[in-house]
């Protein structure tokens, strides 16, 4: 709730209209009942005309028109208020998952981060435009009201300050008991989302293990956890609600049986006192009993809130970047200086990584599987920052060089890349900083080996591809990846080699395009091909994430036997 509130007071442009209408709609509240007892006093007690009246009642209906106004505009700046703090959540989610892109894309379910940056987001909302205007609206036009009742009777301001506490009370006890109950629901919600999309992913998957059924039941079990969370909160909220009306009832009829035996009994306290407060006194109980249910939409909210928080504080660590340039377009020196790296889900670890990339050096990477290949492939793009050490470019720490500079000499091809929903030519365009020309597409197409599949489709390069579109073989995302490449003509390539085999033609096309992009970049190849690791000008052999060797391919097979060894137990399975 505390940082809930905060979000509110950093929006002063919807705060102040909050407050101001609740103002004016504590003294218009009294206006109104001082002119509507006005008029029924001077009618039927005083015997006067309907001319005396008229002026008053004009002013009643002026008050009436006014309190509209009032009440239109605090819920307006309370919607308004809850737009703009749900927009400003939804950016930093989203500038958090931006920050940290391969964390967020590997560390928990998509449907949970789908689920969060949508449903919890708009979770929120309520606290915004329901709870904050009705407890600013239950601070003020009480207090208007108490001096109004107190200016007229003593005994009738005091009793209706007695009973005024039952309500927060009351809501506090409510409150304590039904956190829980609020996170409970808001846990099984994204429990239940995050659950449902990774089905829909893994369907095909599923399907062929034979478990489609057994998920379906699973899935039917979680909605029926989530239906009863919510049941649980909505059986509070109704009575609790029907509690709250309950006191407010009572507290009324109390303070009219005071009024009554002051009037009649007593006769201590005039008609006119006596209506006045009577008419004050339910909008009075009206305004705390209010916050009571606008109170369960805030616990609601504050579920909500938690699980944001959890997701923007859990990639705090962030790659800082830097404002300098990279200068010109020719590949830099990179240098790793005692380089370690620890996953923070996970036990595996890099570790004292000592290596210097020259300009238009091939480097190639090789090593058992899980020796952290792609690991040193992800540091080195920059999608990972070292847990310590430091990563030199061109003499300076990476992280000094502007984000942008530094990704734009940068192609990472990776054994599976990403197509986006979009045409084939939106998804080589990528990365572009220009407007691509239908030659340059076309070029980049060809040199990538891809044009031949792009003519054959009816649509051409306008095919949708990516999710909502057709599919592409793993080699064939490869060549669109590599196109990218060609479009953006990087002064770093990270390349990722399949380690499926691939027939004759995508081998040799590979290995043109690579021979191509390598002219005027640096290479740095995770291997699995025995011609590019011989082609290379160093190859580092990792073992459990350390660098036990690295040198040429002879310099390695004269001093390394594990080398010689997988060299040896490759060689058939290569190509060489
Ligand atoms: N996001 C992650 N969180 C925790 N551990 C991870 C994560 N990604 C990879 N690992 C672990 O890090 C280790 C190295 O993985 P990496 O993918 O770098 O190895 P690799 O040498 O490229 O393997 P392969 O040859 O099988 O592709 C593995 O043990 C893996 O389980």
């Amino acid at each position: 709730m505390e940082q809930l509130r905060k979000r509110a007071f950093a929006h002063k442009k919807w705060m102040i209209p909050l407050i101001l209408s609740s103002v004016f709609n504590g003294a218009v509240l009294i206006g109104q009942a001082y002119c509507f007892v006005w008029i029924v006093n001077e009618i039927f007690l005083e015997k006067g005309d309907f001319k005396t009246v008229l002026p008053v009642f004009f002013i009643l209906l002026g008050f009436l028109l006014f309190r509209v106004v009032t009440l239109f505009s605090s819920r307006r700046s309370g919607i308004k208020l809850g737009t703009a703090v749900k927009k400003e959540i939804r950016r930093e989610l989203v500038q958090t998952y931006a920050d940290h892109p391969l964390q967020a894309s590997l560390s928990g379910q998509t449907g949970k981060k789908t689920s969060i940056l949508l449903d919890a987001v708009d979770e929120v909302d309520q606290y915004y435009s329901f709870y904050i205007p009705q407890v600013i609206q239950t601070a003020i036009v009480p207090v208007f009201i108490l001096a109004a009742v107190f200016s007229q009777h003593l005994f009738s301001g005091l009793l209706m300050m007695i009973t005024a506490p039952f309500f927060p009370i009351y809501m506090i006890v409510i409150g304590l008991k039904t956190q829980k109950k609020a996170d409970k629901q808001m846990e099984k919600m994204t429990a239940f989302s995050g659950h449902f999309l990774d089905v829909l992913q893994g369907l095909v998957t599923l399907k062929l293990m034979g478990k489609a059924k057994q998920q379906k039941e699973a899935i039917r079990q979680k909605s029926f956890a989530f239906r009863d969370a919510t049941m649980d909160v909505l059986k509070t909220a109704f009575a609790s609600s029907l509690a709250l009306e309950f006191i407010a009832m009572l507290s009324v009829g109390l303070i009219a049986f005071e009024l009554g035996l002051q009037l009649v009994v007593f006769q201590n306290v005039s008609f006119f006192a006596a209506f006045f407060i009577l008419i004050l006194a339910p909008d009075f109980y009206l305004a705390l009993r209010d916050l009571g249910s606008a109170f369960h939409a805030g616990r609601g909210s504050s579920g909500a809130a938690s699980k944001i928080s959890e997701e923007l504080n859990a990639r705090a660590r962030l790659q800082a970047w830097g404002e300098s340039g990279l200068l010109d377009s020719s590949p830099p020196e990179i240098k790793l200086e005692h380089v370690d790296f620890v996953y923070e889900s996970g036990p595996f670890s890099l570790e004292g990584l000592n290596l210097t990339v020259h300009p238009r050096e091939k480097l190639a990477v090789i090593g058992p599987n899980g020796s952290g290949k792609t690991t040193l492939l992800r540091l080195l793009s920059g999608l990972i920052e070292p847990s310590s050490g430091t990563i030199h470019i061109n003499g300076k720490p990476r992280n000094s060089y502007l984000e942008k500079e530094w990704f734009s000499k940068l192609s990472y091809i990776s054994q599976n890349p990403y197509l986006f929903s979009g045409t084939i030519r939106e998804n080589i365009s990528l990365g572009a900083e220009h407007d691509v020309t239908e030659s340059e597409l076309h070029a980049a197409a060809e040199k990538a080996g891809l044009l031949e599949l792009v003519q054959s489709l009816e649509s051409g390069f306008e095919t949708e591809i990516g999710e909502g579109g057709r599919g592409l073989s793993g080699g064939e995302k490869q060549r669109i990846a590599l196109a990218r490449a060609f479009i953006k003509k990087p002064s770093i390539i990270l390349f990722d080699e399949p380690t499926v085999g691939l027939d004759l033609s995508t081998e040799q096309i590979l290995q043109a395009s690579i021979k191509e992009l390598s002219r005027h970049a640096s290479m740095i190849t995770v291997a699995h091909r025995l011609y590019t690791i011989k082609e290379a000008d160093t190859i580092v052999y990792l073992d459990s994430g350390k660098v036990l060797a690295a040198g040429t391919h002879h310099h390695l097979l004269k001093t390394v036997p594990a080398y010689r060894k997988m060299m040896d137990n490759q060689k058939g399975a290569l190509v060489t």
